[in-house]
């Protein structure tokens, strides 16, 4: 376990309401987010802000990254092009909880108009809360790092 609490937030303009509500909820958790914005509505482009946030924490800057656009898609295949990045979407806790257990994920996706604000806290502390079980689950995962060369 590393002791960085440190969360990259970030989000297109489809989610700015529901970034800000996560990174209030992952304070009152013991985080700490760092959360990159925009905090104005105007449309913008979720790829710049999906490759802002995974750079924190492929750099080490941050532990975890949780990212929203209005289906959770785009931001997260933009993420995923950062090397050292595995980030994927929710929609429901369980699926949260083994994407860190079987996965080792360090990146949370979400969409602000496919699930309201309780659901995502409730996603959110499922992500937060799992650990990577390791095992024939680590092998998988370096199977998926391999890819990425
Ligand atoms: O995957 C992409 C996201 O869902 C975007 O939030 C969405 O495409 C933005 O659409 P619009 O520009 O119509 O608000």
């Amino acid at each position: 376990m590393t002791d960085n609490k440190r969360i990259a937030l970030s989000s297109d303009h489809a989610a700015i309401e529901l970034r800000q509500a996560i990174a209030a909820h992952v304070a009152s958790l013991g985080w700490e987010p760092v959360d990159i914005g925009p905090t104005t509505p105007e449309s913008t482009h979720y790829p710049k802000h999906g490759e802002a946030a995974a750079k924190l924490v492929a750099s080490g800057d941050c532990r975890f990254g949780i990212i929203l656009c209005g289906t959770g898609q785009g931001i997260m295949l933009a993420a995923n092009k950062v090397k050292g990045i595995r980030c994927g979407v929710c929609s429901e806790a369980y699926s949260a909880k083994m994407l860190r257990q079987h996965n080792d994920a360090n990146m949370l996706s979400m969409g602000s108009r496919v699930i309201g604000e309780g659901l995502a806290l409730d996603i959110v502390e499922a992500f937060l809360s799992a650990e990577f079980e390791g095992g024939r689950h680590g092998t998988r995962v370096d199977m998926i790092m391999e890819i990425e060369g």
